[in-house]
């Protein structure tokens, strides 16, 4: 930018863009998708919970993911750098500084702990903390050392729906294992989409995913094989007692739709084919939270104990 574009900048604009700024390095797409498996959780659990605890929940996990994910992006601003995708985050381009951007992740993980520590319970805010600093000590420097990063980033990942559901019972118990489980299986085929459309820039900033040391035919495979996972892990919560058969039949058809574009892939070899295809997996991964969201919902409102669970005053 030239002196005289910087001279003719408003302080509104600069402010504006600072705000943008830190708003990025929260990641705001993930914060959004975490907040709905928060709510599931907090939704599906069999007590009522008030509305403060509500609150706290979706507020604490929300502040402890863009907390993680502000560490994530400060640790990874010179990989960021060499990434198409990334290079114009606010720590890879330069806008935003080492210091401020950790002390702004840093305020909003303690904030987070504050939050889920009062308002919801030790147990809710313990989880949140493993999550957070696994995700940003364990899971981060491990991408460029090995492909298995995923299964461990998997690990903190899963953990917002069990946040939901222990802040109402404040213990672990088998359907928010099975919650957790379903959004760890739930992110190997949309990482290893991801990676296949993505793979150049990942060859380029030499972070190790499954396309890159063992081509895109092993990681299509691996695609299929835990999508088709998934589906009995989603059902589990019907034999369990927590929905009915509504839930069963939508969750089936989310899944084997899933699955269904999964399995697509081994037959698309050509390059621009795969990158579409690759990408179109990557859409149904993202379509298919909110569905199995709703199915929870209605199932819960229509079939179950819609009178003893949900917000209570
Ligand atoms: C090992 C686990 C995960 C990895 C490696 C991963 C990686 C990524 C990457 C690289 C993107 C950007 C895709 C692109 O546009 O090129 C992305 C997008 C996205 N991911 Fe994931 N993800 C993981 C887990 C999760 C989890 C747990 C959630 C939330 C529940 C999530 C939600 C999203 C959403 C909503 C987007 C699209 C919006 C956005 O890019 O801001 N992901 N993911
Ligand atoms: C409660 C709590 C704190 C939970 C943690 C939730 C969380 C941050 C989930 C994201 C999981 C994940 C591995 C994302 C990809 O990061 P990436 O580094 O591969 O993505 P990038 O390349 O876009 O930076």
């Amino acid at each position: 930018m030239t002196a005289r574009a910087d001279n003719d900048r408003r302080p509104t604009d600069v402010t504006s863009s600072r705000f943008r700024d830190y708003l990025a390095l929260t990641k705001p797409g993930i914060v959004r998708m975490c907040l709905l498996m928060t709510a599931g959780g907090l939704w599906l659990a069999p007590e009522r919970a008030s509305v403060g605890v509500w609150i706290a929940a979706l507020v604490g996990s929300s502040l402890a993911v863009a907390s993680a994910n502000a560490f994530n992006m400060v640790a990874e601003r010179e990989g960021d750098r060499k990434m198409r995708r990334t290079r114009n985050r606010p720590l890879a381009a330069g806008r935003l500084g080492v210091a401020s951007s950790t002390a702004f992740a840093a305020a909003l993980g303690v904030a987070a702990m504050v939050v889920l520590g009062l308002g919801t319970n030790l147990l809710t805010a313990g989880l949140a903390a493993f999550a957070l600093l696994s995700y940003w000590l364990i899971y981060t420097p491990l991408k460029r050392r090995t492909p298995l990063a995923l299964v461990i980033g998997a690990v903190p990942g899963a953990v917002p729906p069990l946040l939901g559901w222990t802040a109402v019972t404040g213990s672990l118990d088998l359907p928010g294992a099975v919650l957790f489980g379903i959004l760890l299986v739930w992110q190997m085929p949309h990482f290893l989409a991801i990676s296949i459309f993505r793979k150049q820039d990942y060859a380029d900033a030499g972070i190790l995913c499954v396309p890159v040391v063992r081509g895109e035919v092993v990681a299509k495979v691996q695609a299929i094989a835990w999508a088709a996972l998934l589906i009995p892990v989603s059902l589990a919560l019907t034999p369990l007692g927590v929905t009915s058969e509504l839930y069963l039949v939508i969750a089936l058809v989310a899944g084997a739709v899933f699955l269904g574009f999964a399995i697509k892939g081994l037959s698309v070899r050509d390059g621009k084919a795969e990158l579409r295809w690759a990408r179109q997996l990557f859409a149904v991964s993202l379509a298919y939270l909110p569905v199995l969201t709703g199915a929870l919902v209605v199932d819960l409102l229509w079939f179950s104990r819609g009178v003893t669970q949900g917000v209570g005053l």
